[in-house]
C-alpha cells in the first residue's frame, strides 16, 4: 500500500473523503461526498510518487469506456496535496465479498451463469473500444447500487492496456521477448502467468472462465489452496500447478459449457476476435436446460428455490418428482420394518428409483398410444424436465417407425417439442433421438428403402460437403438442400452433418436455419415415403 508513511488527508481539493471502502496494492478507495453538491463518489487515492501509478493509467483508459453498460462514471481526476485522485460512480460490493460473506464452499450455478453472461459482455464491450481489462478478478467486478444492483461492473483499469493502436487500427505485435508479468495469480491465463506470452483477448476470456470455475468448485482452482506465494519458490510451484491442471480436470463435474469455454479460449489465436456472443448464448443455455431464468440479471442472494448447490452434475438436471421419488425411497430406506431388508442396502434406492422410473415411462407411452407428445397448446410454460421426458417418449417412437411417413410425423413432433419454451439447446436427450433417427435414415436393414433410390443412396448423394464455416452458415445449406435429397441416406448424412457441427459449438444452439433443416427433413420424408 505505501500509505503508513504519509497520511491521507480528509479533504481533497472539493471532496471529503468520509469512509475506507477497500485497499489495494497501488492505492485506497473512499467513499468522499463533494462538499458543495453533496455528490457521493468512490474517491480512488494514490500517492503521486506511488511507484506503479496506476491511478495515471486508469484516468487514460476510462474516457474510452464511458457509457458502456457494466462501466462505472468517471466524474472527475486530479492531484490534490500530493495524492492522485479518480472520482468513481460509487457502486456496491465486490463478487469478492459476496461470496466471502455467503460462507457457501462454491457459489451457485443459476448465478455463475449470470455472473457469465455479463463478464463476457463486459469483454466485448472493452475489448470493441480497443482495450484488454488484465487483471480479472473476483474483487475487480461489483456490483451497482440499487437501481443497478443486478449489474456487475468491471473496476480497476490499473493495468489495461490498448491492444489496438489508435493511429495505425494495428493490433499490438506478438513477441518473445521475455516480460515481467502483470495480472494476478489466481485467474491469469496460463500463457501469460506460466508461459510469458503478450496478454491479448483470449487471456481476458480464459481469465472470465477460470474465475467461473473456482466460483463453481469446493474450495475453488487448485493453485489458489495454499494462499497467495510469499516467495519465488512458491511463486514457481503455483505456476507449476496452474501449468499441469488439465481443463477436463478443472470442469470435472460442471456442465461442459464451462470446459468448452475454457478450452475455446486457450484455442484462440494471439490475435483472433473472440465469439462474444456465442458464449452469451451458451451460458444462457445452460441456464435455460437448468430451469432457471434466461435473464443475465445477477440477483443476489441467489433465490433459494431455484438454486442448486454447484458442482452441478453434467447430466439432466433432475426432475423435482423424481427427487422427491428418490427422498421418499431414501428416507423410507431408512425405516426399520422388523428384520425385513427393505432398502436397506442404499444400493437399492438407487435401483429402485430407476425402476420406477423405467415403468413410469413404460406406463405412460403404453397407455397413450399414440399421443401427440409435442402439443403445448395448454399454454404451459414446461420445465426442462417435462420436455426431457417428451423428448425420451419420441425418443422409443422414432425406434419403432416402420415406414417414412411414420417418421415424418415423428420428426415434426421432435421438431415442436425442441422449440417448446423457445428452446435451442440440443439436449442430450435430443441428440439420443437423432442418433435413433439417423439409425434408421442410413440403415437399410430397419425398414424397406425405395429401390428407385437406391443408386442414390450408395454415395450419399444430397448430403453436404465437409462443412468449413460457421455453424450458421452450414445449418443455412442443409435447409436449402434438405428438399433435393433424394434418399433416406442423402438425409441421414446430412443429420449427421447436422449434429456434428451443432455439437462443436460449446452451447449446442440450434439456429433458426437448424430448425428449418429439421423440418424440411420431416417434409422431405413423407415426400419420399
Ligand atoms: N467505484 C467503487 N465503488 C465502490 N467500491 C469500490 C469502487 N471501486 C473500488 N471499490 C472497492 O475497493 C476495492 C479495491 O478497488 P480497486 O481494485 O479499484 O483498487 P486497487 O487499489 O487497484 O486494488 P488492487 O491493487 O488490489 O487491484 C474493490 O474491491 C471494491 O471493494
Amino acid at each position: 500500500m505505501g500509505q503508513e508513511a504519509k497520511q491521507i488527508p480528509q479533504i481533497l481539493d472539493n471532496w471529503l473523503l468520509e469512509k475506507c471502502l477497500g485497499s489495494g496494492y497501488s492505492g485506497s478507495i473512499y467513499r468522499a461526498k463533494h462538499i458543495h453538491t453533496q455528490q457521493t463518489v468512490a474517491l480512488k487515492v494514490q500517492d503521486v510518487d506511488h511507484e506503479c501509478p496506476t491511478n495515471q493509467y486508469e484516468r487514460y483508459f476510462y474516457p474510452c469506456l464511458q457509457g458502456g453498460l457494466g462501466m462505472p462514471k468517471l466524474w472527475a481526476a486530479g492531484v490534490s496535496r500530493g495524492w492522485d485522485y479518480l472520482a468513481i460512480e460509487l457502486l456496491g460490493p465486490s463478487l469478492d465479498s459476496l461470496f466471502r460473506q455467503s460462507k457457501q464452499e462454491s457459489m451457485d450455478l443459476r448465478s455463475v451463469c449470470c455472473i457469465a453472461m455479463q463478464l463476457v459482455a463486459r469483454l466485448q464491450l472493452m475489448h470493441n473500444r480497443g482495450l484488454l481489462h488484465r487483471d480479472i478478478q473476483l474483487g475487480n467486478c461489483v456490483v451497482g447500487l440499487p437501481p443497478n444492483e443486478k449489474t456487475i461492473y468491471m473496476i480497476d483499469f490499473g493495468f489495461s492496456k490498448r491492444y489496438i493502436d489508435p493511429k495505425t487500427k494495428a493490433h499490438i505485435p506478438d513477441s518473445n521477448a521475455k516480460r515481467d508479468f502483470i495480472g494476478n495469480y489466481w485467474f491469469s491465463s496460463v500463457a501469460v502467468h506460466c508461459r510469458g506470452k503478450v496478454p491479448s483477448r483470449r487471456d481476458d476470456l480464459e481469465a472470465v472462465g477460470l474465475m467461473l470455475v473456482h466460483l463453481l468448485t469446493p474450495r475453488g482452482l487448485p493453485w489458489i489452496r495454499n494462499g497467495i506465494p510469499k516467495t519465488e519458490p512458491e511463486h514457481d510451484r503455483l505456476k507449476r500447478i496452474k501449468k499441469a491442471a488439465t481443463i477436463e480436470k478443472l470442469c470435472e463435474g460442471l456442465p461442459g459449457v464451462f470446459e468448452d469455454f475454457l478450452r475455446y479460449s486457450r484455442r484462440l489465436t494471439f490475435k483472433e476476435q473472440p465469439d462474444y456472443e456465442r458464449w452469451i448464448e451458451g451460458f444462457r443455455e445452460v441456464a435455460e436446460d437448468n430451469g432457471f431464468p434466461t435473464s443475465d440479471a445477477f440477483c443476489w442472494p441467489p433465490p433459494v428455490s431455484v438454486a442448486p448447490k454447484a458442482p452441478v452434475s453434467k447430466a439432466p438436471a433432475q426432475n423435482p418428482r423424481d427427487v422427491d421419488l428418490g427422498q421418499l425411497l431414501e428416507k423410507l430406506a431408512q425405516v426399520h420394518l422388523g428384520d425385513r431388508p427393505v432398502l436397506g442396502d442404499r444400493k437399492n434406492v438407487q435401483h429402485a428409483i430407476q425402476q420406477a422410473q423405467t415403468e413410469a415411462y413404460r406406463d405412460k407411452i403404453e397407455s397413450k398410444g399414440t399421443i401427440d407428445i409435442s402439443s403445448g397448446s395448454d399454454g404451459a410454460v414446461y420445465g426442462r424436465d417435462d420436455k426431457a421426458r417428451r423428448l425420451l417418449v419420441l425418443h422409443r417412437e422414432v425406434s419403432k417407425a416402420a415406414d417414412n411417413a411414420a417418421l415424418a410425423h415423428v420428426v415434426e413432433q421432435f421438431v415442436r417439442v425442441l422449440r417448446l419454451n423457445s428452446g435451442r439447446t440440443l439436449t442430450k436427450e435430443a441428440q439420443g433421438f437423432l442418433r435413433s433417427l439417423h439409425k434408421q435414415l442410413s440403415d437399410p436393414s430397419v425398414f424397406e428403402v425405395r429401390k428407385s433410390n437406391s443408386r442414390l443412396q450408395s454415395n450419399g448423394e444430397g448430403s453436404l460437403p465437409e462443412v468449413k464455416g460457421a455453424r450458421v452458415e452450414m445449418a443455412g445449406r442443409l435447409k436449402r438442400s434438405v428438399g433435393k435429397a433424394r434418399s433416406n441416406k442423402a438425409l441421414g448424412d446430412m443429420l449427421d452433418e447436422f449434429t456434428t457441427v451443432t455439437n462443436q459449438g460449446g452451447s449446442r444452439r440450434i439456429t433458426n436455419d437448424g430448425y428449418g433443416f429439421l423440418e424440411g427433413l420431416a417434409r422431405r420424408l413423407a415426400e419420399i415415403g
